[in-house]
């Protein structure tokens, strides 16, 4: 029998790292016509990738950490672009299922002189099948965050049990469940999505939601307003575009930081890279003014960029901006950058 000249050589089977954090949702492909062209007209459309966890765990890989995205495409030839475009991010995507008796949801961009508005293709999707089985994945064990978002009881009775179960049962035990509350009209009306999100964000460790948004479904025009309504979790993040961001934690005063200053280019998706820069921030060990801080660095990288999932610099870039004096913060001033040094 050969002998191996070179033990010391010998390969061991790489072993991935443990996941930090798991998002479960659906990502859709996205069909959009050149700007400012409405739908009904458009002879071309540019096609790309859209999801609201996706683009959370997106954020999450490119700021170093492992990110899982968790969910269903069809079998067909958008489900093979979503995942190879949220695998290119950095992205786990060894808990994504192909489901070969429903298709991969889309949506579809309308500009038009009132702004853009938004058509779904997605009842019946592939990952409109998810349901609490999706849970019991188990490359998740061990897993520090589940990310959910009030997209995913939306979709079917069958995304709302994962939901469900997610909160109740505590399918990953040991992680913290964070949630945003993302409310989309286009789904459910207010008043149905009200008291259904009231619950399960109530259920939850971590919840982000946007002030304007909580105004629209529970009139809580304020943060304190949201905090009352929603005792349950740990830390509750008020979120309010370009004026800042209020953190709530028990038993804690709540702490205002205000949004940095930016040119935006496109707002969509800054919700998405404010909580995976909160949650980074969660993941280093961070104190809350510097999770808040961290969450708007990351928003501000979406707002001055194009698409859904922009470039983020390199970790130093942020280390300064977050260790800046108060001052500096009110508010910081990034105008004109497209900061990545
Ligand atoms: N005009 C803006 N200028 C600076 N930061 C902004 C602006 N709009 C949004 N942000 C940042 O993005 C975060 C999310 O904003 P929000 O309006 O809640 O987004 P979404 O509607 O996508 O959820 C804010 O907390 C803030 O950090
Ligand atoms: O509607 C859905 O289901 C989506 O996931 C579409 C979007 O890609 C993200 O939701 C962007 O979300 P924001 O960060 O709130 O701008």
């Amino acid at each position: 029998m050969p002998t191996n000249p070179r033990p010391d050589r010998v390969t061991v089977p790489a072993v991935p790292p443990p996941v930090e954090v798991a998002a479960v949702g659906e990502t859709m492909v996205v069909l959009c016509p050149a700007p400012g062209e409405p739908l009904e007209h458009a002879e071309q459309v540019a096609v790309s990738v859209g999801g609201a966890e996706s683009n959370v765990a997106g954020y999450l890989a490119r700021l170093g950490h492992q990110a899982a995205w968790v969910s269903r495409v069809g079998d067909d030839p958008f489900g093979r672009a979503v995942v190879r475009h949220v695998a290119a991010a950095g992205v786990r995507v060894d808990q994504v299922s192909v489901d070969p008796g429903a298709p991969t949801g889309m949506y579809v961009k309308d500009p038009g002189p009132d702004g853009t508005a938004v058509h779904y293709y997605r009842a019946g999707s592939a990952a409109s099948r998810m349901d609490p089985a999706t849970l019991a994945a188990p490359g998740l064990a061990g897993a520090r965050v589940l990310h959910l978002s009030g997209i995913t009881p939306a979709l079917s009775a069958s995304c709302r049990a994962l939901v469900e179960h997610a909160v109740t049962n505590r399918p990953l035990v040991g992680a913290l469940i964070s949630f945003d509350v993302n409310h989309r009209a286009r789904l459910w009306p207010a008043e149905q999505a009200a008291p259904v999100l009231r619950d399960l964000a109530d259920r939850c460790d971590l919840v982000f939601v946007g002030q304007d948004e909580a105004e629209t479904l529970w009139g809580s025009a304020t943060p304190m307003a949201v905090r009352e309504l929603l005792p349950g979790p740990e830390t509750v993040v008020v979120k309010d575009g370009a004026v800042g961001a209020t953190v709530l934690c028990r038993d804690a005063e709540p702490i205002f930081v205000p949004a940095p200053r930016v040119t935006v280019v496109e707002p969509v998706g800054a919700g998405d890279a404010f909580a995976a820069g909160y949650l980074a921030g969660l993941l280093r060990g961070l104190d809350p003014v510097r999770r808040l801080r961290l969450g708007h660095l990351v928003a501000a990288q979406a707002l001055t960029s194009s698409g859904d999932n922009a470039p983020v610099p390199p970790w130093a870039w942020f280390e300064r901006l977050i260790a800046a004096p108060a001052d500096a913060w009110s508010p910081l001033d990034l105008t004109g950058t497209r900061a990545t040094t």
